[in-house]
């Protein structure tokens, strides 16, 4: 019941999503540094740096992404850089990395100056992925979904982003139908995370503001896709 086109879209998403990945030497750098509040916060500054490029990559290879008014595509990835980088992040910990970077990723995150406040959703959003389980269309399609969400601030033409988005959820819709049919409710509780995303997404607003405020510097390109300095 995929059609054709749905598997044709489901590829080129699927082939984007595990083509544009950190760098590994990148990722290994969490391994080599040493560890200190400044230590983890300039490494982790790396990671996200290196992913937002890795997300702009991806989101141009989204079928229509490109055909959209051009400032409502930026306006998209800056609305959803955030959610988009705790979903990748939480793959890392889903993946139970054999060299421990999934131990070190989040001993650096633990350890880089976010407050207790922040630390407790963040690791409890990161639980309730591993624990979903998602096969790589999935986690691919909840990213697209994600990115392609109709009300980001200052999005003009948001008809022309719904359109894409429903194209996008009536595929993993079908894909939950035909991965889980013991567990009815598994799309539900995709979308369920999108939620979560969106509280998460605020509490990452405060973090940025907590760090600035202890005079912690980001790239030009966080600053950029964050609004910040
Ligand atoms: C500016 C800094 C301090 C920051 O501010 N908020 C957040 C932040 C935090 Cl602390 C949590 C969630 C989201 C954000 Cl933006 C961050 C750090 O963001 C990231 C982003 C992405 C990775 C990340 C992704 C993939 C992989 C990977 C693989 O795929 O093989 C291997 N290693 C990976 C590392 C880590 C940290």
């Amino acid at each position: 019941e995929i059609t054709k086109e749905q598997r044709t879209l489901m590829k080129v998403i699927v082939d984007a999503y595990s083509t544009h990945q950190i760098p590994q030497d990148v990722a290994k750098k969490l391994l080599q540094e040493q560890y200190s509040a400044d230590e983890n916060f300039l490494l982790l500054t790396e990671m996200a740096t290196s992913q937002v490029q890795v997300l702009v990559e991806f989101t141009k290879n989204i079928p229509g992404f490109l055909s959209l008014d051009r400032e409502d595509q930026i306006a998209l990835l800056k609305g959803s850089a955030v959610e988009a980088m705790f979903l990748r992040s939480a793959q890392v910990f889903s993946r139970k990395m054999p060299s421990g970077q999934t131990e070190v990723l989040e001993e650096r995150i633990r350890k880089s100056g976010i407050s207790e406040e922040f630390i407790i959703p963040m690791f409890n959003f990161y639980k309730s992925i591993v624990s979903l389980h998602m096969v790589q269309e999935e986690q691919a399609l909840l990213t697209t979904i994600t990115i392609l969400t109709p009300d980001r601030p200052y999005v003009k033409d948001q008809q022309a982003v719904e359109r894409i988005q429903e194209t996008m959820l009536e595929l993993l819709r079908k894909l939950c139908v035909l991965q889980r049919p013991q567990e009815p409710q598994y799309f539900a509780r995709l979308l369920g995370r999108l939620t979560e995303l969106r509280t998460l997404s605020h509490y990452h607003a405060e973090m940025l503001t907590s760090w600035r405020t202890n005079d912690h510097k980001f790239t030009p390109l966080l600053c950029e896709i964050w609004d910040v300095q």
